[in-house]
């Protein structure tokens, strides 16, 4: 039986090193994300998470190679990689506080089109309903929802998401999680994030940086199953006292 090729993955990092205020912050990072579904992206406080999403985007100088749909995108400005189709959400939600939700809805429409309000407002009708109040004015969830739609409206044909349930109440959290799930039906996702019972119900795969290295590639499940592994690797026991709603499990 010929064996079916598997996809070629989306985004490929290959050996990338960042240098910041004169610290090596990423030694050599090489990891892949598939071109479907979630890869979360995990490791301890201060370990490059951030820094190796933004030097995805082209935001920090670095050396190594990153290649997007099998094009070198490294030695690219910013917006041009955002134009090929990259979106991003910020840990810090980035909204336009004095804006109504509707205006920085509207502010996030691009040349590249559909304009997918239909996808925004079935995901997230929270944002239809409050379409004339302030962002500055919504919950933290409400913002974190305003966020994402915003980089939901253009195609795109990677997601990078860093932490986006981050001082969500359990209940945001799960909503947020569940119209993530869903994207990632259509868009490949690296999900940055801390909050585990996410990474459990979302994620297929997991990279764990550890001080700008990657120390661990593998399932997501399974990573999170073994408790020595997360404790080792993470600094915690696992996501088994609480699940993504707060309930005790
Ligand atoms: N512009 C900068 N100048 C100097 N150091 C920086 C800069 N940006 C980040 N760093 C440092 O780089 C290290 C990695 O930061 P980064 O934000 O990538 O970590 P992280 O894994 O995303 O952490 P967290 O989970 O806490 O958000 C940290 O020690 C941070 O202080």
């Amino acid at each position: 039986m010929r064996e079916v090729p598997a996809a070629e993955p989306i985004l490929r990092v290959s050996d990338l090193t960042v240098t910041l205020g004169g610290s090596a912050i990423l030694r050599g990072v090489t990891f892949d994300v598939a071109a479907t579904g979630v890869t979360a992206l995990l490791g301890r406080n201060g370990v490059g998470k951030t820094t190796t999403v933004k030097s995805v985007l082209g935001l920090h100088p670095a050396g190594g190679a990153i290649r997007f749909a099998g094009r070198d995108i490294k030695t690219l400005a910013t917006h041009r990689i955002a134009r090929l189709g990259i979106g991003y959400v910020p840990e810090d939600r980035a909204v336009f506080a004095a804006l109504t939700v509707e205006e920085n809805l509207r502010l996030a429409e691009t040349a590249r089109r559909p304009h997918r309000y239909d996808l925004v407002y079935e995901l997230f009708p929270v944002l239809r309903e409050r379409a004339r109040q302030r962002a500055g004015t919504l919950s933290g969830g409400e913002q974190q929802m305003l966020a994402l739609g915003r980089v939901l409206l253009g195609p795109s044909r990677l997601l990078l998401i860093d932490e986006p349930t981050k001082g969500l109440s359990p209940k945001y959290a799960g909503q947020v999680a569940a119209a993530l799930k869903l994207v990632a039906r259509e868009v490949p996702i690296l999900l940055v994030e801390q909050n585990l019972a996410v990474v459990r119900r979302m994620a297929r795969d997991a990279v764990v940086l550890d001080m700008g290295r990657v120390v661990h590639v593998g399932d997501a499940r399974a990573l999170l199953a073994d408790p020595d592994l997360t404790n080792r690797l993470l600094g915690v026991s696992g996501p088994r006292t609480r699940d993504v709603n707060g309930s005790a499990r």
